[in-house]
Protein backbone atom coordinates (compact mmCIF):
# COMPACT_ATOMS: atom_id res chain seq x y z
CA UNK A 1 0.00 0.00 0.00
CA UNK A 2 1.22 3.21 -1.01
CA UNK A 3 0.69 5.43 1.94
CA UNK A 4 1.56 9.18 -0.27
CA UNK A 5 -1.68 7.80 -2.35
CA UNK A 6 -5.19 8.72 -2.23
CA UNK A 7 -7.38 5.78 -2.30
CA UNK A 8 -11.46 5.32 -3.21
CA UNK A 9 -12.38 2.20 -1.11
CA UNK A 10 -16.30 1.89 -1.26
CA UNK A 11 -17.71 4.63 -2.16
CA UNK A 12 -15.44 6.87 0.32
CA UNK A 13 -11.86 8.80 -0.21
CA UNK A 14 -9.05 8.19 2.16
CA UNK A 15 -6.58 10.47 2.13
CA UNK A 16 -3.09 9.98 3.97
CA UNK A 17 -1.73 12.92 5.59
CA UNK A 18 0.77 13.64 3.34
CA UNK A 19 -0.88 13.16 -0.48
CA UNK A 20 0.93 13.10 -3.88
CA UNK A 21 -1.78 15.21 -5.94
CA UNK A 22 -1.26 15.39 -9.97
CA UNK A 23 -1.04 18.74 -11.33
CA UNK A 24 -1.25 20.35 -14.94
CA UNK A 25 0.09 24.08 -14.96
CA UNK A 26 -2.05 24.79 -18.05
CA UNK A 27 -1.66 27.20 -21.20
CA UNK A 28 -1.53 30.90 -21.58
CA UNK A 29 -2.04 32.23 -18.48
CA UNK A 30 -2.05 28.96 -16.53
CA UNK A 31 1.59 29.56 -15.12
CA UNK A 32 0.80 32.95 -13.50
CA UNK A 33 -2.35 31.39 -12.01
CA UNK A 34 -0.89 28.41 -10.83
CA UNK A 35 2.31 29.62 -9.16
CA UNK A 36 -0.44 31.99 -7.34
CA UNK A 37 -2.67 28.90 -6.46
CA UNK A 38 0.13 26.36 -5.46
CA UNK A 39 1.79 29.33 -2.72
CA UNK A 40 -2.14 29.65 -1.39
CA UNK A 41 -2.71 26.36 -0.76
CA UNK A 42 0.43 25.29 0.57
CA UNK A 43 0.34 27.75 3.18
CA UNK A 44 -3.04 27.28 4.06
CA UNK A 45 -2.06 24.07 4.50
CA UNK A 46 0.72 24.29 6.85
CA UNK A 47 -1.29 27.11 8.56
CA UNK A 48 -4.07 24.44 9.34
CA UNK A 49 -2.38 21.42 10.31
CA UNK A 50 2.12 22.50 10.44
CA UNK A 51 4.11 19.34 9.50
CA UNK A 52 1.66 17.05 10.01
CA UNK A 53 -0.31 17.44 6.59
CA UNK A 54 0.83 18.86 3.16
CA UNK A 55 0.60 18.16 -0.36
CA UNK A 56 3.61 16.52 -2.47
CA UNK A 57 2.95 17.71 -5.70
CA UNK A 58 3.80 16.14 -8.90
CA UNK A 59 3.74 18.06 -12.20
CA UNK A 60 1.77 15.85 -15.19
CA UNK A 61 1.86 17.39 -18.94
CA UNK A 62 -0.68 18.40 -21.30
CA UNK A 63 -0.92 21.06 -23.84
CA UNK A 64 2.26 23.29 -24.72
CA UNK A 65 4.27 22.68 -22.24
CA UNK A 66 3.26 18.91 -23.06
CA UNK A 67 4.35 18.90 -26.73
CA UNK A 68 7.67 20.86 -26.05
CA UNK A 69 8.29 18.07 -23.21
CA UNK A 70 7.57 14.91 -25.22
CA UNK A 71 5.95 15.53 -28.57
CA UNK A 72 2.46 14.99 -27.50
CA UNK A 73 0.06 16.95 -26.24
CA UNK A 74 -1.55 14.66 -23.97
CA UNK A 75 0.90 11.77 -23.07
CA UNK A 76 -0.65 8.13 -21.40
CA UNK A 77 1.44 8.74 -18.52
CA UNK A 78 -0.97 11.67 -17.73
CA UNK A 79 -3.96 10.51 -17.71
CA UNK A 80 -2.36 7.34 -15.93
CA UNK A 81 -1.06 9.40 -12.94
CA UNK A 82 -4.21 10.91 -12.73
CA UNK A 83 -6.26 7.61 -12.25
CA UNK A 84 -3.83 6.02 -10.01
CA UNK A 85 -3.28 9.09 -7.66
CA UNK A 86 -7.38 10.03 -7.94
CA UNK A 87 -7.09 14.02 -7.05
CA UNK A 88 -5.94 16.69 -9.71
CA UNK A 89 -5.87 20.31 -10.33
CA UNK A 90 -4.94 21.92 -13.84
CA UNK A 91 -5.03 25.09 -15.19
CA UNK A 92 -6.52 25.82 -18.62
CA UNK A 93 -5.56 24.60 -21.89
CA UNK A 94 -5.88 25.83 -25.87
CA UNK A 95 -8.19 24.30 -27.76
CA UNK A 96 -7.96 26.00 -31.63
CA UNK A 97 -11.36 27.10 -33.60
CA UNK A 98 -12.67 25.78 -36.43
CA UNK A 99 -9.49 23.26 -36.92
CA UNK A 100 -6.40 21.69 -35.34
CA UNK A 101 -6.64 19.16 -32.40
CA UNK A 102 -9.98 18.49 -30.36
CA UNK A 103 -10.14 19.63 -26.87
CA UNK A 104 -7.50 18.58 -24.72
CA UNK A 105 -10.08 19.57 -21.58
CA UNK A 106 -12.58 17.51 -23.10
CA UNK A 107 -10.07 14.97 -23.87
CA UNK A 108 -9.27 14.60 -20.38
CA UNK A 109 -12.65 14.22 -19.01
CA UNK A 110 -13.43 11.62 -21.69
CA UNK A 111 -10.41 9.67 -20.94
CA UNK A 112 -11.33 9.57 -17.30
CA UNK A 113 -14.86 9.35 -17.56
CA UNK A 114 -15.51 12.24 -15.22
CA UNK A 115 -19.03 12.41 -15.84
CA UNK A 116 -20.09 15.73 -13.55
CA UNK A 117 -18.44 18.89 -13.89
CA UNK A 118 -19.58 20.92 -10.67
CA UNK A 119 -19.34 24.67 -10.86
CA UNK A 120 -20.25 26.24 -7.68
CA UNK A 121 -21.41 30.15 -8.26
CA UNK A 122 -21.76 32.44 -5.25
CA UNK A 123 -21.35 36.13 -4.59
CA UNK A 124 -18.25 37.26 -2.51
CA UNK A 125 -19.25 40.67 -1.04
CA UNK A 126 -17.28 43.46 -1.98
CA UNK A 127 -16.94 41.98 -5.85
CA UNK A 128 -18.12 44.28 -8.47
CA UNK A 129 -21.11 42.82 -10.19
CA UNK A 130 -23.58 44.14 -13.42
CA UNK A 131 -26.79 43.41 -11.09
CA UNK A 132 -27.95 44.74 -8.00
CA UNK A 133 -28.26 41.88 -5.83
CA UNK A 134 -25.71 39.72 -6.34
CA UNK A 135 -25.88 38.02 -3.51
CA UNK A 136 -29.44 35.89 -4.46
CA UNK A 137 -26.91 34.23 -6.68
CA UNK A 138 -26.22 31.56 -4.75
CA UNK A 139 -26.30 27.69 -7.37
CA UNK A 140 -24.16 24.92 -8.22
CA UNK A 141 -24.17 24.01 -11.45
CA UNK A 142 -24.08 20.29 -12.52
CA UNK A 143 -23.12 19.93 -16.04
CA UNK A 144 -22.73 16.29 -17.56
CA UNK A 145 -19.26 16.46 -18.95
CA UNK A 146 -19.28 13.11 -21.40
CA UNK A 147 -21.72 13.72 -24.11
CA UNK A 148 -23.66 15.78 -26.24
CA UNK A 149 -23.11 17.59 -29.14
CA UNK A 150 -19.83 18.60 -27.06
CA UNK A 151 -18.02 15.49 -27.44
CA UNK A 152 -16.65 16.55 -30.53
CA UNK A 153 -18.29 14.40 -33.09
CA UNK A 154 -18.48 15.89 -36.56
CA UNK A 155 -17.78 15.83 -40.41
CA UNK A 156 -17.03 18.81 -42.23
CA UNK A 157 -18.39 19.98 -45.79
CA UNK A 158 -16.29 18.23 -48.83
CA UNK A 159 -14.94 15.38 -47.31
CA UNK A 160 -15.79 11.89 -48.03
CA UNK A 161 -16.84 11.12 -44.31
CA UNK A 162 -19.41 14.11 -44.41
CA UNK A 163 -21.20 12.66 -47.94
CA UNK A 164 -21.25 9.08 -46.11
CA UNK A 165 -23.42 10.73 -43.55
CA UNK A 166 -25.09 13.11 -46.03
CA UNK A 167 -25.96 10.16 -48.15
CA UNK A 168 -27.53 8.35 -45.19
CA UNK A 169 -29.63 10.53 -43.85
CA UNK A 170 -31.19 11.17 -47.10
CA UNK A 171 -31.14 8.22 -48.55
CA UNK A 172 -31.54 5.63 -45.52
CA UNK A 173 -33.33 7.86 -43.09
CA UNK A 174 -35.21 9.76 -45.79
CA UNK A 175 -34.65 13.43 -43.72
CA UNK A 176 -35.40 15.40 -46.87
CA UNK A 177 -37.33 18.34 -45.25
CA UNK A 178 -33.69 20.21 -44.78
CA UNK A 179 -31.15 21.52 -47.40
CA UNK A 180 -28.44 19.74 -47.66
CA UNK A 181 -25.69 22.19 -49.50
CA UNK A 182 -22.28 21.11 -50.27
CA UNK A 183 -21.19 23.35 -47.86
CA UNK A 184 -22.95 21.73 -45.05
CA UNK A 185 -21.05 20.18 -41.67
CA UNK A 186 -22.61 18.09 -39.57
CA UNK A 187 -22.57 16.64 -35.86
CA UNK A 188 -23.81 14.72 -33.89
CA UNK A 189 -25.37 14.72 -30.80
CA UNK A 190 -25.29 11.70 -28.44
CA UNK A 191 -27.18 11.85 -24.98
CA UNK A 192 -28.12 8.24 -23.25
CA UNK A 193 -29.73 7.25 -20.42
CA UNK A 194 -26.74 6.53 -18.03
CA UNK A 195 -25.40 9.21 -19.08
CA UNK A 196 -28.33 11.32 -17.77
CA UNK A 197 -28.82 9.46 -14.83
CA UNK A 198 -25.73 8.95 -12.97
CA UNK A 199 -25.64 13.05 -13.76
CA UNK A 200 -28.92 13.82 -11.92
CA UNK A 201 -27.94 11.51 -9.28
CA UNK A 202 -25.13 13.41 -8.40
CA UNK A 203 -27.26 16.69 -8.73
CA UNK A 204 -29.83 15.27 -6.45
CA UNK A 205 -27.46 13.88 -3.61
CA UNK A 206 -25.50 16.86 -3.76
CA UNK A 207 -28.90 18.73 -2.81
CA UNK A 208 -30.04 16.44 -0.14
CA UNK A 209 -26.77 16.43 1.61
CA UNK A 210 -26.73 19.48 1.72
CA UNK A 211 -29.91 20.71 2.42
CA UNK A 212 -30.94 22.66 -0.71
CA UNK A 213 -34.40 23.50 -1.68
CA UNK A 214 -34.39 22.46 -5.64
CA UNK A 215 -32.76 20.51 -8.34
CA UNK A 216 -33.22 22.43 -11.67
CA UNK A 217 -32.99 20.10 -15.12
CA UNK A 218 -32.47 22.63 -17.45
CA UNK A 219 -32.87 21.29 -20.91
CA UNK A 220 -33.80 22.39 -24.75
CA UNK A 221 -36.25 19.78 -25.04
CA UNK A 222 -39.43 20.92 -26.53
CA UNK A 223 -36.79 21.30 -29.83
CA UNK A 224 -34.56 18.55 -29.70
CA UNK A 225 -36.91 16.06 -28.19
CA UNK A 226 -35.07 12.82 -27.89
CA UNK A 227 -31.55 14.57 -26.54
CA UNK A 228 -32.90 17.14 -24.05
CA UNK A 229 -36.08 16.07 -23.91
CA UNK A 230 -35.16 12.60 -22.71
CA UNK A 231 -32.46 13.99 -20.14
CA UNK A 232 -35.59 15.78 -18.34
CA UNK A 233 -38.09 12.57 -18.65
CA UNK A 234 -35.19 10.36 -17.50
CA UNK A 235 -34.07 12.87 -14.87
CA UNK A 236 -37.76 13.28 -13.45
CA UNK A 237 -37.83 9.14 -13.72
CA UNK A 238 -34.68 8.62 -12.16
CA UNK A 239 -35.64 11.49 -8.97
CA UNK A 240 -38.88 8.99 -8.89
CA UNK A 241 -37.31 5.64 -8.78
CA UNK A 242 -34.33 6.19 -6.69
CA UNK A 243 -35.53 9.01 -4.47
CA UNK A 244 -39.14 8.17 -3.79
CA UNK A 245 -40.27 11.30 -5.35
CA UNK A 246 -44.08 11.96 -5.57
CA UNK A 247 -45.66 14.27 -8.01
CA UNK A 248 -45.87 18.10 -6.67
CA UNK A 249 -48.99 20.14 -7.42
CA UNK A 250 -49.86 18.04 -9.78
CA UNK A 251 -46.43 17.14 -11.55
CA UNK A 252 -44.50 17.02 -13.47
CA UNK A 253 -42.51 18.88 -10.58
CA UNK A 254 -41.35 16.34 -7.90
CA UNK A 255 -40.83 16.66 -4.26
CA UNK A 256 -38.67 14.23 -2.17
CA UNK A 257 -38.85 14.30 1.11
CA UNK A 258 -36.08 13.60 2.92
CA UNK A 259 -35.36 13.55 7.15
CA UNK A 260 -37.99 16.57 7.40
CA UNK A 261 -36.87 18.71 4.48
CA UNK A 262 -38.64 18.65 1.15
CA UNK A 263 -36.18 18.61 -1.90
CA UNK A 264 -38.26 20.59 -4.94
CA UNK A 265 -36.98 18.65 -8.77
CA UNK A 266 -38.36 20.79 -11.53
CA UNK A 267 -37.37 21.61 -14.73
CA UNK A 268 -37.21 25.04 -17.02
CA UNK A 269 -36.48 25.28 -20.80
CA UNK A 270 -32.49 26.46 -21.59
CA UNK A 271 -33.14 29.88 -23.01
CA UNK A 272 -35.86 31.10 -20.36
CA UNK A 273 -33.69 29.75 -17.98
CA UNK A 274 -30.75 32.59 -19.01
CA UNK A 275 -32.89 35.31 -18.41
CA UNK A 276 -34.14 34.13 -15.27
CA UNK A 277 -30.84 33.70 -13.88
CA UNK A 278 -30.99 37.42 -14.23
CA UNK A 279 -34.41 38.35 -13.10
CA UNK A 280 -35.06 35.70 -10.26
CA UNK A 281 -31.85 33.89 -9.34
CA UNK A 282 -33.09 33.33 -5.66
CA UNK A 283 -35.26 30.81 -7.48
CA UNK A 284 -32.66 28.16 -8.46
CA UNK A 285 -30.09 26.21 -6.24
CA UNK A 286 -28.79 23.35 -7.68
CA UNK A 287 -28.49 22.72 -11.59
CA UNK A 288 -28.53 19.83 -13.52
CA UNK A 289 -28.06 19.97 -17.61
CA UNK A 290 -26.28 18.77 -20.47
CA UNK A 291 -22.81 19.70 -21.47
CA UNK A 292 -23.57 22.76 -23.99
CA UNK A 293 -25.69 24.25 -22.15
CA UNK A 294 -23.49 24.17 -18.71
CA UNK A 295 -20.76 25.66 -20.81
CA UNK A 296 -22.69 28.50 -21.34
CA UNK A 297 -24.62 28.20 -18.26
CA UNK A 298 -22.09 28.88 -16.17
CA UNK A 299 -19.82 31.61 -18.06
CA UNK A 300 -23.32 33.51 -17.71
CA UNK A 301 -23.53 32.72 -14.41
CA UNK A 302 -20.02 34.17 -13.16
CA UNK A 303 -20.81 36.90 -14.93
CA UNK A 304 -23.32 37.68 -12.15
CA UNK A 305 -21.00 37.47 -9.40
CA UNK A 306 -17.97 39.04 -10.67
CA UNK A 307 -17.06 37.09 -13.98
CA UNK A 308 -14.74 34.08 -15.02
CA UNK A 309 -11.74 35.46 -12.93
CA UNK A 310 -13.66 34.12 -9.62
CA UNK A 311 -15.37 30.94 -11.53
CA UNK A 312 -14.00 27.40 -9.59
CA UNK A 313 -15.17 24.04 -10.78
CA UNK A 314 -14.46 20.62 -10.18
CA UNK A 315 -14.73 17.37 -13.09
CA UNK A 316 -15.74 14.09 -10.91
CA UNK A 317 -16.35 10.29 -11.70
CA UNK A 318 -18.26 9.63 -8.35
CA UNK A 319 -18.01 5.94 -8.57
CA UNK A 320 -14.59 5.86 -9.20
CA UNK A 321 -13.39 8.94 -6.83
CA UNK A 322 -10.99 10.08 -9.89
CA UNK A 323 -11.30 14.18 -10.09
CA UNK A 324 -9.96 17.38 -11.70
CA UNK A 325 -9.87 20.04 -10.53
CA UNK A 326 -10.10 23.43 -12.81
CA UNK A 327 -11.10 27.15 -13.27
CA UNK A 328 -14.16 27.62 -15.15
CA UNK A 329 -11.98 30.05 -17.71
CA UNK A 330 -9.62 29.43 -20.50
CA UNK A 331 -6.25 30.29 -21.15
CA UNK A 332 -6.42 34.16 -21.45
CA UNK A 333 -3.89 34.24 -24.25
CA UNK A 334 -3.71 37.99 -24.27
CA UNK A 335 -2.46 37.58 -20.90
CA UNK A 336 -0.06 35.24 -21.06
CA UNK A 337 3.28 35.49 -19.05
CA UNK A 338 1.72 39.10 -17.84
CA UNK A 339 1.41 38.52 -14.22
CA UNK A 340 -1.91 40.22 -14.36
CA UNK A 341 -5.16 38.00 -14.78
CA UNK A 342 -7.13 36.84 -11.09
CA UNK A 343 -6.26 33.76 -10.05
CA UNK A 344 -9.29 33.03 -7.54
CA UNK A 345 -10.71 30.33 -10.77
CA UNK A 346 -8.10 28.45 -9.63
CA UNK A 347 -7.21 29.04 -6.09
CA UNK A 348 -11.12 28.14 -5.20
CA UNK A 349 -10.91 25.21 -7.33
CA UNK A 350 -8.21 24.03 -5.02
CA UNK A 351 -11.06 24.87 -2.19
CA UNK A 352 -13.25 22.49 -3.57
CA UNK A 353 -10.11 19.92 -3.88
CA UNK A 354 -9.29 20.64 -0.15
CA UNK A 355 -12.96 20.05 0.60
CA UNK A 356 -13.00 17.15 -1.17
CA UNK A 357 -10.61 15.57 0.13
CA UNK A 358 -11.92 16.24 3.89
CA UNK A 359 -9.45 19.02 4.47
CA UNK A 360 -11.72 22.20 5.19
CA UNK A 361 -9.99 23.76 7.94
CA UNK A 362 -7.26 24.39 5.14
CA UNK A 363 -10.26 25.56 2.93
CA UNK A 364 -11.59 27.79 5.08
CA UNK A 365 -8.46 29.83 5.53
CA UNK A 366 -8.41 30.51 1.68
CA UNK A 367 -11.75 31.52 2.07
CA UNK A 368 -11.13 33.78 4.92
CA UNK A 369 -7.71 34.87 2.92
CA UNK A 370 -9.76 35.39 -0.44
CA UNK A 371 -12.48 37.91 1.39
CA UNK A 372 -10.39 39.83 3.79
CA UNK A 373 -8.01 40.63 0.44
CA UNK A 374 -11.01 41.68 -1.38
CA UNK A 375 -12.67 43.45 1.35
CA UNK A 376 -9.73 45.54 1.85
CA UNK A 377 -10.13 46.34 -2.49
CA UNK A 378 -7.30 45.21 -2.54
CA UNK A 379 -7.50 42.91 -6.26
CA UNK A 380 -6.76 42.17 -10.04
CA UNK A 381 -7.40 44.08 -12.61
CA UNK A 382 -10.50 42.76 -13.85
CA UNK A 383 -12.56 43.66 -10.36
CA UNK A 384 -10.38 47.15 -9.97
CA UNK A 385 -12.19 48.57 -13.00
CA UNK A 386 -15.01 47.92 -12.06
CA UNK A 387 -14.55 49.23 -8.41
CA UNK A 388 -14.13 52.44 -6.65
CA UNK A 389 -11.06 53.10 -4.80
CA UNK A 390 -9.82 49.77 -5.23
CA UNK A 391 -5.66 49.05 -4.93
CA UNK A 392 -4.41 47.03 -8.03
CA UNK A 393 -2.71 44.10 -7.58
CA UNK A 394 -0.47 41.51 -10.27
CA UNK A 395 -1.45 37.94 -10.00
CA UNK A 396 1.06 37.36 -7.58
CA UNK A 397 0.56 39.76 -5.33
CA UNK A 398 -3.19 38.93 -4.83
CA UNK A 399 -2.05 35.41 -3.84
CA UNK A 400 -0.08 37.28 -1.68
CA UNK A 401 -3.24 39.36 -0.27
CA UNK A 402 -4.72 36.17 0.55
CA UNK A 403 -2.04 34.85 2.34
CA UNK A 404 -1.75 37.85 4.25
CA UNK A 405 -5.71 37.73 5.34
CA UNK A 406 -5.85 34.30 6.39
N1 LIG B 1 -11.12 24.31 -19.17
C1 LIG B 1 -10.31 24.89 -20.01
O1 LIG B 1 -9.12 24.59 -20.07
C2 LIG B 1 -10.85 25.94 -20.91
C3 LIG B 1 -10.11 26.29 -22.02
N2 LIG B 1 -10.56 27.26 -22.85
C4 LIG B 1 -9.70 27.62 -23.99
O2 LIG B 1 -9.05 28.86 -23.69
C5 LIG B 1 -8.75 29.56 -24.89
C6 LIG B 1 -9.20 31.02 -24.79
O3 LIG B 1 -10.60 31.05 -24.72
P1 LIG B 1 -11.45 32.38 -24.56
O4 LIG B 1 -12.74 32.16 -25.21
O5 LIG B 1 -10.63 33.56 -24.90
O6 LIG B 1 -11.84 32.41 -23.01
P2 LIG B 1 -11.01 32.77 -21.73
O7 LIG B 1 -11.80 32.28 -20.58
O8 LIG B 1 -9.62 32.27 -21.83
O9 LIG B 1 -10.92 34.38 -21.71
C7 LIG B 1 -12.00 35.20 -22.05
C8 LIG B 1 -11.93 36.48 -21.23
O10 LIG B 1 -12.34 36.19 -19.90
C9 LIG B 1 -11.64 37.00 -19.00
N3 LIG B 1 -10.80 36.10 -18.14
C10 LIG B 1 -10.43 34.83 -18.38
N4 LIG B 1 -9.70 34.38 -17.36
C11 LIG B 1 -9.61 35.38 -16.47
C12 LIG B 1 -8.96 35.52 -15.21
N5 LIG B 1 -8.28 34.52 -14.66
N6 LIG B 1 -9.06 36.72 -14.58
C13 LIG B 1 -9.76 37.73 -15.12
N7 LIG B 1 -10.38 37.66 -16.29
C14 LIG B 1 -10.30 36.48 -16.96
C15 LIG B 1 -10.79 37.93 -19.82
O11 LIG B 1 -11.64 39.05 -20.04
P3 LIG B 1 -11.19 40.55 -20.41
O12 LIG B 1 -10.77 40.49 -21.83
O13 LIG B 1 -12.45 41.30 -20.19
O14 LIG B 1 -10.11 40.99 -19.49
C16 LIG B 1 -10.56 37.12 -21.07
O15 LIG B 1 -10.23 37.89 -22.20
C17 LIG B 1 -9.44 28.78 -26.01
O16 LIG B 1 -8.45 27.99 -26.63
C18 LIG B 1 -10.44 27.91 -25.29
O17 LIG B 1 -10.74 26.76 -25.99
C19 LIG B 1 -11.71 27.96 -22.59
C20 LIG B 1 -12.46 27.66 -21.50
C21 LIG B 1 -12.11 26.60 -20.58
O1 LIG C 1 -12.04 22.74 -23.91
C1 LIG C 1 -12.10 23.92 -24.18
O2 LIG C 1 -11.23 24.49 -24.85
C2 LIG C 1 -13.23 24.75 -23.66
C3 LIG C 1 -13.87 24.13 -22.45
C4 LIG C 1 -14.82 25.05 -21.78
O3 LIG C 1 -15.16 26.12 -22.22
C5 LIG C 1 -15.39 24.61 -20.51
O4 LIG C 1 -15.26 23.47 -20.12
O5 LIG C 1 -16.04 25.44 -19.85
MG1 LIG D 1 -16.54 27.14 -20.92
Amino acid sequence: MNESKISFVNGKLHVPNKPIVPFIEGDGVGSDIWKATKLVIDTAVNKAYGDYREIKWKEVYAGDKSFKKTGEWLPEDTIKSIEKYLVAIKGPLTTPIGGGMRSLNVALRQQLDLYACVRPVKWYEGVPSPVKAPEKVDMIIFRENTEDIYAGIEWLHGTPELEKIKNFLINEMKVTAIRFPDTVSIGIKPVSKEGTERLVRAAIQYAIDNKKESVTIVHKGNIMKFTEGKFKEWGYQLAKDEFAAKDYEGGPWQVITKNGFQLIIKDVIADAFLQQIILRPDQYDVIATLNLNGDYISDALAAIVGGIGIAPGANINYNTGVSIFEATHGTAPKYKDQDKVNPSSEILSGVMMLEYMGWNEAANLIVKGLKGAIHKKTVTYDFERLMEGATLLKCSEFGNAIVDNM
